[in-house]
């Protein structure tokens, strides 16, 4: 399996805090991979160095073999939270503005997502609930056509029918080659759909995993997972 991302030794401090200390994972292509750890643990911090929003990081980053912040941005679909976004501005206006910022923004791949999420396009984001906006998220998010997906606790607040549907949309709407990397403190909402595990604490990656090596050793994904928390690092 060819790699699409490698980090390599990535580490970065805000205000002289160490947030990621000599972190280095890689992601096959076509991979759904769990970033997993507690609060605080550095999983969204991760994501934004992968994305190229955050800079001044020690290390490197290649998506598809390229480095640089500018091309890796072209690169990903990171599942902003729509924070700076107008509550005002109807899910179809944000929608626009998305194909005019994304090129790669398909319309087509939107709408059907939006349908199987049943978003109402004609609602404003500020009338959405906490769940339905995390949804108008994830159909923004993957109707990008990039190579790689970052999707950032997307079942935060979401209640489980709608949980068990975001997944069987990410399922159903998945191309055998894209990768995703998604981060969730809800180890076994997302144990089905998950290749592999990475697991930050401490700062650092202490454990990487396949999920078929895991299971094949009797162990639940979150098992793993709780075990990693308890205890010391482990790598396939
Ligand atoms: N702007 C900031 N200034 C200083 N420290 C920050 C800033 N943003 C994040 N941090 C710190 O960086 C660390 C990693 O935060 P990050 O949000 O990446 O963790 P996380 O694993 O995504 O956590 P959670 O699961 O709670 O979302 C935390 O200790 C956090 O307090």
């Amino acid at each position: 399996m060819t790699e699409l991302l490698n980090i390599k030794n990535v580490t970065y401090k805000l205000n002289l805090a160490s947030i990621l200390t000599t972190v280095s994972c890689t992601v096959p292509t076509g991979s759904i991979v769990g970033l997993l750890g507690a609060n605080g643990a550095g999983k969204t911090t991760l994501m934004r160095i992968i994305s190229g929003i955050a800079q001044g990081y020690h290390g490197s980053v290649a998506i598809n073999g390229e480095t640089r912040a500018a091309d890796r941005k072209r690169l990903v679909s990171f599942s902003h939270q729509l924070d700076g976004a107008n509550n005002r501005a109807h899910l179809g206006q944000i929608v626009h503005d998305y194909q005019t910022l994304y090129p790669d923004f398909d319309q087509s791949a939107y709408q059907q997502l939006a349908d199987f999420l049943e978003l109402d396009s004609k609602k404003r984001l500020g009338q959405l609930s906490k769940g339905n906006r995390k949804k108008f998220v994830i159909a923004l998010t993957l109707a990008r056509q990039v190579p790689l997906y970052l999707l950032d606790e997307p079942f935060d607040g979401i209640d489980g029918m709608s949980r068990k549907k975001i997944i069987a949309s990410i399922l159903k709407w998945k191309p055998d080659d894209a990768t995703i990397l998604i981060s969730d403190h809800h180890v076994d909402d997302i144990a089905n759909l998950l290749d592999a595990v990475i697991v930050l604490k401490d700062q650092k990656v202490v454990a990487t995993a396949q999920a078929d090596t895991i299971r094949q050793q009797g162990q639940s994904i979150e098992d793993y997972y709780e075990n990693i928390y308890t205890g010391g690092e482990q790598h396939d």
